[in-house]
């Protein structure tokens, strides 16, 4: 009797959970019906699709390659929807300049919990990028100081340190010949940078090597496994991840304890105009606050908030330097293709500063703003972001919201869903109608009077409105110097190419970069769209006369 019960209990909630399950399934599928978008499936949406797509694609291929490549095979151009139920979030992909203006800069639309979620497993709660509000205002105001132009060429000096000990290190794989890690190399000279900016002193990665940096490298590594639906994977990582990611906590909390203290000595309130780093500024916000009135020697720092600005500086440790160094090692393997490039380059290096390496140095160190004179230097670093855009943003739309695009109010919001709009530069970026010929490296195109400036106003590297990124200045500053300091001392030789042949799911879009560099094009799924794998190459040292 109580068994027959039990049974009828578990059928009807059975039937009550297929019946809400079929409504919901019915109820989503049917929501696509009139949205632009590539085929649908009405029992498998987009998802198939995603799949075929995959499966054609190198392993953890990043999804903007799936979505640039459904752009092209169903002519979809500025906005289209891919219904991705119930597996992941559906997404709302642009491609359309002005419709990715609109939701970021006119709409200002929030960052979706999506972007909290993939940080968290590797930095901690609440980092800058993943939140709004008034989380982010605080943040925000705290941090933007250090990366106003007038501090970034402050940094020069800095950058010109460090760029020397990658010199060293170039030298020596020069002399042995030696294939060497450009992601791994050029890793630890963009690290050491950053954690100038971030604290005021170096971390020696390029030096000594920097436990820090490899525990940030290997938490990007196994947030996928934290995000994974694969419990036994999760269960593998857990205690390596709590492990690394302790560790992390205590060496980066040690050091911002060590500075507040030093601080509380010399009853130090950090300067806004002229920051010292990143660390003075966010502890600066907590001295301002919580102090008012007080003596500096009583402020502590609340948990919370040490944990806050934790979070944020490993943030820009770990997001700051694999974007630029990304940038870095795409940068330098376009060019060891491109003797026309590196030509003019070394051509513009030698007319704005000198032929001479340690008068360079000496006008660098006299006039930084001679950077900004480097203008086919900047346009190889934009055409390098054009092709291999590395960061990205995810924002939510609340309920009701509408988008109209050539005279369609396409909804903005799906009920019930976490609707992702996911700006798609690349799909931009390769696209003819604003970039001729995309798929060719052509830093002309940021030059030539004729198409410059269309090329720039179309660029999307960096995001637009109050959420663009905080870092530009510093990263294209650092490129610039570190393209003057290399490029007309060594030649960059990648190796273990391997062009993808006919048949083996090759990109129309990509056809030049893929038959030239391979696999490699296809940027990895990590922190942001990353190198695949280690870029590995070779030097060798330039003989110059003067
Ligand atoms: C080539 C290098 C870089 C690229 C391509 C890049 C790209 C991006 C993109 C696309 C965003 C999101 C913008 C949006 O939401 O609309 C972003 C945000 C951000 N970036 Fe970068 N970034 C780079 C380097 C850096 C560096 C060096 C730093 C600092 C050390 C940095 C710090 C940030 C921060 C803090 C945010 C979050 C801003 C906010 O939410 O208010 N980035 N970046």
């Amino acid at each position: 009797m109580l068994v027959s019960q039990v049974l009828r209990s578990l059928f009807v909630l059975a039937a009550a959970w297929i019946l809400r399950f079929s409504y919901r399934f019915y109820k989503n599928r049917r929501w696509f019906k009139d949205l632009p978008k590539p085929p649908h499936s009405f029992l498998w949406g987009h998802l198939k699709l995603m799949g075929e797509i995959a499966a054609t694609l190198p392993p953890n291929v990043h999804p903007q390659h799936m979505a640039t490549a459904i752009a092209k095979m169903y002519n979809l151009s500025g906005i289209f929807y891919l219904d991705m139920w119930p597996i992941a979030d559906s997404m709302i992909i642009l491609t359309d300049p002005d419709l990715m203006s609109k939701v970021a800069v006119n709409m200002a639309l929030p960052i979706h919990p999506l972007a909290e979620e993939v940080l968290r497993p590797i930095v901690g709660k609440n980092v800058i990028a993943g939140v709004n509000g008034a989380l982010w205002k605080k943040s925000h105001k705290a941090m933007a100081p250090a990366f106003s132009w007038s501090h970034v060429r402050n940094m020069s000096p800095v950058m010109v340190d460090e760029c020397l000990t990658f010199q060293k290190t170039l030298d020596r794989y020069a002399d042995s010949g030696e294939v060497f890690s450009m992601v791994n190399e050029g890793g630890k000279l963009i690290f050491d940078v950053i954690a100038r900016l971030v604290f005021n002193f170096s971390l020696h990665a390029q030096t000594e090597g920097s436990q820090d940096l490899e525990d940030l490298k290997a938490m990007v590594g196994l947030a996928e496994a934290a995000l994974s639906w694969d419990p036994i994977l999760k269960l593998k990582t857990f205690l390596p991840r709590r492990r690394i990611f302790n560790r992390l906590q205590i060496s980066i909390g040690g050091k911002i304890r060590e500075r507040l203290a030093l601080l509380r000595e010399g009853k130090i309130v950090p300067s806004r105009k002229d920051p010292h780093s990143i660390l003075d500024l966010m502890l600066r916000e907590h001295v301002e606050e919580h102090a008012a009135g007080k003596d500096t020697n009583e402020v502590k720092l609340p948990k919370a908030y040490t944990e806050m600005v934790t979070t944020n500086l490993k943030g820009l440790l770990v997001g700051g330097h694999s974007t630029t160094n990304d940038t870095l090692c795409y940068a330098l393997m376009l060019l060891s293709k491109s003797p026309s490039a590196i030509t003019k380059l070394r051509a513009e290096h030698d007319l704005v500063f000198s032929p001479s390496p340690s008068e360079t140095l000496s006008i660098l160190s006299d006039n930084p703003s001679k950077l900004d004179e480097l203008e086919y230097t900047t346009a190889v670093i934009r055409e390098t972001l054009r092709l291999f855009p590395i960061g990205f943003t995810v924002r939510q739309a609340p309920a009701g919201a509408k988008l109209e695009y050539k005279g369609a109010h396409l909804p903005l919001h799906q009920p019930g869903t976490r609707l992702t709009i996911s700006p798609n530069p690349q799909g931009l970026h390769y696209d003819p109608a604003y970039f001729p010929d995309p798929s060719s490296f052509n830093p002309d195109r940021f030059t030539d009077p004729q198409t410059a400036q269309a090329a720039r106003a179309n660029m999307r590297t960096f995001g637009r409105g109050a959420r663009a990124c905080l870092g530009q200045n510093l990263a294209l500053d650092e490129l610039r110097v570190v393209l003057l300091m290399v490029g007309r001392g060594w030649e960059f030789e990648c190796v273990g190419l391997q062009g993808r042949g006919e048949g083996k799911g090759r990109m129309e879009w990509l056809s030049e970069l893929e038959m030239v560099f391979g696999d490699v094009v296809f940027q990895e799924l990590g922190l942001s769209a990353g190198v695949r794998g280690e870029m590995g190459m070779r030097v060798r040292k330039v003989d110059r006369e003067t």
